[in-house]
C-alpha cells in the first residue's frame, strides 16, 4: 500500500483582527493501511486532516508527503495519486448526463474524443451506471450520484481515493451500495465518516477531537475511544 506521511502538519486560519485559530494541531502519522477511517464530532477537523492528503488544504506548519511527493511543493503529482471524493456529489458533478460527466474527468488523461467516450462507458459500466450514460445527472438517487462521483475520481486510477462522509446524504440502502463500492476498491481508502459501522470495517481508525488526534489503531479501540467521549459530553 501506499504510504501517507504528514509530518508535524497543522492547518491555522486567521481571525480577522484576532489573531488565528488552530483547526488542527500538529499532526504526525504514517499512514500505510489499505482502509483507514477518521472519525470525531462536527467541526473537531476531519475534513481538514482529509482534504491536506491531496492539497486541498494547506498546512500552515509541518509536511504532508505522499509516496515521496511533498502536497505544497509536487501538488500536481499529489492530486494525480490521491483522488478526492466529496459528500455531496453536487460538487463534483458538472456536466448534464453521466458520460459527460466522467468524460470530462478524463479530459487530460485521454485526448481522442471517440476513446474517451468509450473509457467513460467503461467507467460507468464498471460502477453499475451503464443504463444511466446517458441520463440526466439530476435524474439519478442520492446513491447512484455518490457512486458517479466516485466513478469520476475513480476514472483517473488514482493510488489513494479520500472520501469525505461519501455516505452522510445517503438512505441505508444507498449507504450499502456506496460503502459496498469504496470497500470494494484496490486503492487505499482513507474514509471520513460518521457512520462507526463503516469505521468498525477500517483497518486502522483515527479519532480526532477538538482539532487534535486523540486515538488512533484498531477500530474497535478507536471507536470505544470515540463513544468514551461522546458519553462523556452527554452525562457531564
Ligand atoms: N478555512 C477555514 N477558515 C476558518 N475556519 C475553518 C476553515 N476550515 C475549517 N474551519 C473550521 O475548522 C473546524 C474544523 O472543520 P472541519 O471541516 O475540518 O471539521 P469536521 O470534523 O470535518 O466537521 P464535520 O463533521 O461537521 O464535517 C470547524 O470549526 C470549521 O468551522
Amino acid at each position: 500500500m501506499p504510504t501517507i506521511q504528514l509530518d508535524a502538519a497543522a492547518v491555522r486560519v486567521p481571525l480577522p483582527g484576532r489573531g488565528e485559530r488552530e483547526i488542527l494541531a500538529p499532526t504526525t502519522l504514517t499512514l500505510t493501511q489499505r482502509r483507514i477511517g477518521i472519525i470525531g464530532a462536527n467541526g473537531s477537523g476531519k475534513s481538514t486532516l482529509a482534504r491536506m492528503l491531496n492539497g486541498l488544504v494547506r498546512p500552515t506548519s509541518g509536511r504532508v508527503v505522499v509516496e515521496g511527493h511533498d502536497v505544497v511543493r509536487d501538488g500536481a503529482a499529489v492530486r494525480r495519486l490521491v483522488g478526492f471524493c466529496f459528500t455531496d456529489p453536487a460538487a463534483q458533478l458538472v456536466m448534464p448526463t453521466c458520460v459527460e460527466d466522467i468524460e470530462l474527468s478524463l479530459r487530460r488523461r485521454v485526448e481522442d474524443g471517440t476513446t474517451r467516450r468509450q473509457r467513460a462507458l467503461d467507467v460507468l459500466a464498471a460502477n453499475g451506471l451503464a443504463e444511466h450514460a446517458h441520463d440526466s445527472v439530476h435524474s439519478l438517487s442520492g446513491g447512484q450520484r455518490q457512486l458517479l462521483a466516485l466513478a469520476g475520481v475513480l476514472a483517473l486510477e488514482p493510488t489513494v481515493v479520500v472520501a469525505d462522509e461519501p455516505t452522510t446524504l445517503l438512505d441505508r440502502a444507498n449507504t450499502r451500495r456506496v460503502a459496498d463500492t469504496l470497500f470494494g476498491l484496490d486503492q487505499q481508502l482513507v474514509l471520513v465518516t460518521h457512520d462507526l459501522d463503516l469505521a468498525a470495517r477500517c483497518d486502522r481508525v483515527v479519532v480526532v477531537d477538538s482539532a487534535r488526534v486523540v486515538a488512533d489503531g484498531p477500530p474497535s479501540e478507536a471507536i470505544a475511544h470515540y463513544t468514551s467521549l461522546v458519553d462523556g459530553l452527554s452525562t457531564a
